[in-house]
C-alpha cells in the first residue's frame, strides 16, 4: 500500500493568457521501504512535482493522498509538520545554533508523540548519520557541506515521519559525500523503512534508487 499516492495531477504556470502545464494527469505511488528518484531536465517541472506531494503548492486539479487521505482535508499545516519530512540543497539549517540544537528545534515544532529523552534521542540521530559527539555539539556553521547536509537529514529523522521528501540534496556536494548521503538515504529506506523521494539532477544517485521516474512533457515515466 502506497504512503504517497497522486492522482490525476495537473499544474500549469500562467503565462500571460496562456497555461503552461507542468504536470499532466500524473497518477504515481511511492511505498514505504523504497527509495525513489525524479530525474529530467532544468525545467521539466521535478520541484514543482516535489511541492506538490510536500503540501507546499495545491494541485490546479487532481489529489496527493497521504495514507489514502487527500492532504487537503489533512491539512496542508498539519501535513507538512507531522507526515514528512523535507531536505533541501542548502539544507535550511540556523547557522548560529550547533547541531544537536537544530535537531532539538524540528522536535519541537513537531505534534508526533516523541521519546521524553530528547536531547538523547538528538544526539543518537546525530550518531546514525555519522555527526559525532564533538560535532554535535559544534555551530552549524563551523562544519562542512557534507556534515551540513548530515545534519538536515538528521533532523528531518528528528520528527519521526515515514517520509523524506529531498530536492537536489547532494547539489553542493563533491561524489564522494554525494555517494556518503546516498547511503545514507538507502538505509533510511530498506533499514527504517521510510519512502525516500530524491529529486536529483545526478545519474549516480539515480542509478542507485530503487525506482526511477523521469519527468518528460508534464509526465512522469518509469525509468
Ligand atoms: N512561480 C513560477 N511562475 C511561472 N513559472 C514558473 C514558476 N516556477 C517555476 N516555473 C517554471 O516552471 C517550469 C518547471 O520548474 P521547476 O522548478 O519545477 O523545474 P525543475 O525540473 O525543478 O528545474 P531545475 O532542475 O532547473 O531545478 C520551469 O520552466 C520554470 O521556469
Amino acid at each position: 500500500m502506497s504512503i504517497i499516492a497522486t492522482k490525476n495531477l495537473n499544474y500549469f504556470y500562467q503565462d500571460g493568457d496562456m497555461q503552461r502545464y507542468i504536470l499532466r494527469d500524473v497518477s504515481v505511488d511511492f511505498e514505504k521501504g523504497k527509495f525513489y528518484t525524479i530525474v529530467g531536465e532544468s525545467g521539466s517541472g521535478k520541484t514543482t512535482f516535489l511541492s506538490m506531494i510536500a503540501g507546499l503548492d495545491s494541485p490546479k486539479s487532481g489529489e496527493v493522498l497521504f495514507d489514502g487521505s487527500d492532504i487537503k482535508k489533512l491539512g496542508y499545516e498539519n501535513y507538512r509538520r507531522n507526515k514528512i519530512s523535507l531536505v533541501f540543497q542548502n539544507n535550511n539549517l540556523v547557522p548560529y545554533l550547533t547541531a544537536a540544537e537544530n535537531v532539538l528545534v524540528a522536535m519541537d515544532i513537531t505534534d508526533n508523540e516523541l521519546p521524553s529523552d530528547q536531547k538523547t534521542v538528538a544526539y543518537n540521530l546525530l550518531d546514525y548519520i555519522g555527526i559525532t559527539r564533538e560535532k554535535a555539539d559544534r555551530l552549524v556553521s563551523e562544519l562542512s557541506g557534507g556534515e551540513q547536509q548530515r545534519i538536515a537529514i538528521a533532523r528531518a529523522l528528528a520528527t519521526n515521519s515515514d517520509v523524506i521528501l529531498a530536492d537536489e540534496p547532494t547539489g553542493n556536494l563533491d561524489e564522494e559525500r554525494e555517494a556518503e548521503i546516498v547511503e545514507i538515504f538507502k538505509r533510511l529506506a530498506h533499514e527504517n523503512g521510510k519512502a525516500v523521494v530524491v529529486v536529483t539532477h545526478s545519474q549516480e544517485v539515480a542509478d542507485k534508487s530503487d525506482v526511477t521516474y523521469r519527468l518528460k512533457k508534464g509526465n512522469l515515466i518509469n525509468e
